[in-house]
């Protein structure tokens, strides 16, 4: 029983309409909560280590601890660099045993991101691993870059066709509306739909098929954990997210990855603040932490089960 690939996952889920969850993983706590709700629903899962995640605990102990999470479940698990800032962490992910990588270049201009995108395909595919790139610009935060809603840019619909024939990727993240992070709209929730069916559409005509796009930003902001947190001592105010209904109608079309990690970080510090405020003479990690293992679990189970619809995807 090993670490897989992105490949066959994204093939069923593009046929069956439906989209795999890929979480973001700092620390033992959050990937047994989420490998346990996958177990639950027998449901392929990726756990997803961003920059900041690879800093604070080394990829080798996050690639053990997801290993173990393989052979005790055999579920289908990837294990994937999330927004891969340049070629060297890629390689080194790639080096750790990492079964996919992203390569975020949408901050670069497009010759450049199309030239750097390419050089890690080559790399990736050379040793049996998947990329995923980024095409458009999300607002919001990711690692240290901060981009303000008149500086994001929606993915081009003809861009992407040249892009994803010149360099050969697995997958591409587009910008569609969604960002990072806990505040996400100010006024309505709005995805470019249109734009998404126009991606693919334009991908069938030139010859590339069952294409599949990632969704990146797209934590609903649970309101439950949002309330959870404020009632332990949290000051979360005007916090916004993508509403699931949205996220169904995005993994129905050509999205096979959604990418959750705000509504994690959300259900864990919801469910910690809570049990110490309710065991004040409490010390024991295992107490909180536990706790908001649980709340993961519970989390991720609903977004496996009615949201991204990825439930029984191990048959
Ligand atoms: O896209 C993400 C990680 O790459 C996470 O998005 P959220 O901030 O919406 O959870
Ligand atoms: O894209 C951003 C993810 O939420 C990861 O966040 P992080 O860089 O703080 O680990
Ligand atoms: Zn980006
Ligand atoms: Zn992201």
């Amino acid at each position: 029983m090993a670490l897989v690939t992105t490949k066959n996952m994204f093939e069923k889920a593009f046929q069956g309409g439906y989209a795999i969850g890929a979480f973001n993983i700092n620390n033992m706590e959050i990937i047994q909560g989420i490998v346990e709700a996958a177990r639950r629903q027998n449901s392929a899962v990726i756990l997803q280590v961003s920059k900041g995640a690879l800093k604070y605990a080394h990829p080798k102990y996050l690639r053990a601890m997801v290993e173990a999470a393989v052979a005790e479940t055999g579920l289908d698990i990837a294990l994937h660099l999330d927004h891969g800032p340049d070629f060297e962490t890629c390689r080194d992910c790639i080096d750790y045993g990492f079964t996919s990588v992203m390569f975020d270049g949408s901050h670069y201009d497009y010759e450049e991101n199309v030239a750097k995108t390419k050089e890690i395909v080559d790399y990736a595919h050379a040793r049996g691993v998947v990329v995923e790139a980024e095409l458009g610009k999300l607002a919001g935060i990711e690692d240290d870059v901060k981009v303000d809603e008149k500086n994001a840019s929606f993915t081009d619909p003809d861009q992407a066709v040249d892009f994803v024939k010149r360099t050969g990727v697995d997958s591409l993240a587009v910008a569609i509306g969604t960002s990072h992070g806990a505040y996400k709209f100010k006024g309505e929730a709005k995805l470019d739909f249109e734009r998404l069916e126009e991606i693919t559409r334009k991908l069938e005509e030139a010859g590339i098929h069952n294409f599949p796009i990632v969704l990146h930003g797209a934590s609903s902001v649970d309101q439950k954990s949002v309330e959870m947190c404020n009632a332990y001592g949290g000051k979360i105010n005007g916090a916004k997210g993508i509403p699931a209904e949205m996220l169904r109608k995005a993994a129905s079309m050509a999205v096979c990855k959604i990418n959750m990690d705000t509504d994690l970080r959300l259900a864990m510090t919801a469910a910690v603040r809570k049990a110490l405020a309710e065991d004040p003479a409490g010390i024991d990690p295992r107490g909180y932490l536990g706790s908001g293992r649980d709340l993961i679990t519970e989390l991720v189970e609903g977004k496996i089960k009615d949201v991204i619809g990825s439930a029984d995807s191990m048959k």
